[in-house]
């Protein structure tokens, strides 16, 4: 079992143009490879929704801060492939890097409320750099639906709100963040972390399930999170990046848990940014 692998927009084209022939409904699953089953899972939702799959892999240079988080980035291509094909995923669009941004290319979409603070803040031009190539994904593919995770929470905002803003015809699902056995979110990244590191990992998304529990039976906000910020230090997090509670539907923060809301804390082990987040749902 095998998938193609297409790297030319001029071949992806004329694929979904035939695709469209037949009457498909056509999905698109954007990441930058390095499959887990996180990834997987979003590829599962997609069959469910659509008749073809595409997942994109493309490490996009636009989005990194350093250059040494964009030579570290894990590059597995074959393997990834053999994910995909028993899954039944119907072409991996692996673009060459001038299929994406080809000579000249000086475009740069950048989306604003939703892009600033929280990863915005620390990792400056990151959204302008995802905003545009995903907005380059969907105008290559013209795919009508888009499968994002939650892991990266306001990802999925500036997506959803570039999408609408610039009048794409495409629907943008989240699906759930995908769990280790002991919590922690399944990240890229987390191929990086020594043995010891990867022990305590998993303490993020344990602090912040139970300030999510507190918060939602009405417990105070900054004194919740003052405490869980505190305990994320003393499993041995080196630095918390922001920890912070924001309406659900559009980031803005709160400090009251009074509607849908959710927790969202990065944080850096050792030399790993790890970013993790859960939902607030206040009891009624
Ligand atoms: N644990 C997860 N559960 C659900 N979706 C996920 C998970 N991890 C990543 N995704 C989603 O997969 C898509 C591609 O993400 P990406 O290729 O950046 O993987 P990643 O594991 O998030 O890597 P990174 O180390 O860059 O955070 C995104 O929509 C992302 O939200
Ligand atoms: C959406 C994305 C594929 C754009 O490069 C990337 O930000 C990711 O993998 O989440
Ligand atoms: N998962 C978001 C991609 C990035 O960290 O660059």
């Amino acid at each position: 079992m095998s998938i193609p692998i297409v790297r030319t927009l001029a071949e992806l084209r004329a694929t979904v143009a035939e695709w469209r022939r037949e009457g498909a409904r056509v999905a698109v699953v954007p990441t930058m490879g390095a499959l887990h089953e996180g990834h997987l899972s979003l590829v599962r939702a997609a069959l469910v929704q659509a008749d073809r799959v595409i997942v994109t892999l493309f490490v996009n240079p636009k989005q990194f801060n350093s250059a040494a988080d964009l030579a570290a980035y894990p590059r597995t291509e074959h393997e990834d492939a053999a994910k995909l094909a028993p899954l039944g995923a119907h072409m991996l669009y692996a673009p060459d890097a001038d299929q994406v941004y080809p000579e000249g290319f000086a475009t740069n979409i950048s989306v604003s409320g939703v892009s600033e603070g929280l990863c915005g803040a620390f990792r400056p031009g990151h959204f302008d750099g995802v905003a545009t190539v995903v907005a380059k994904l969907f105008l290559q593919i013209g795919a009508d639906l888009a499968f994002f995770g939650e892991k990266d929470f306001q990802q999925l905002h500036v997506v959803r709100r570039m999408a609408r803003d610039l009048d794409i015809p495409i629907g943008i699902v989240g699906c759930p963040t995908v769990r280790e056995q002991d919590g922690l979110a399944l990240s890229s990244r987390n191929v990086r972390l020594s043995q010891a590191q990867r022990a305590v990992a998993p303490r993020l998304a344990d602090i912040l399930f139970d300030a999510a529990a507190r918060l939602a039976a009405g417990a105070a906000v900054a004194a919740t999170l003052d405490a869980a910020q505190a305990a994320i230090l003393a499993a041995g997090y080196a630095e918390v990046e922001y920890l912070t509670l924001r309406a659900e539907d559009d980031l803005s923060p709160l400090d009251r848990a009074d509607r849908p809301a959710r927790l969202l804390a990065a944080a850096w082990l050792g030399e790993v940014r790890l970013i993790d987040n859960v939902p607030v749902r206040p009891e009624t």
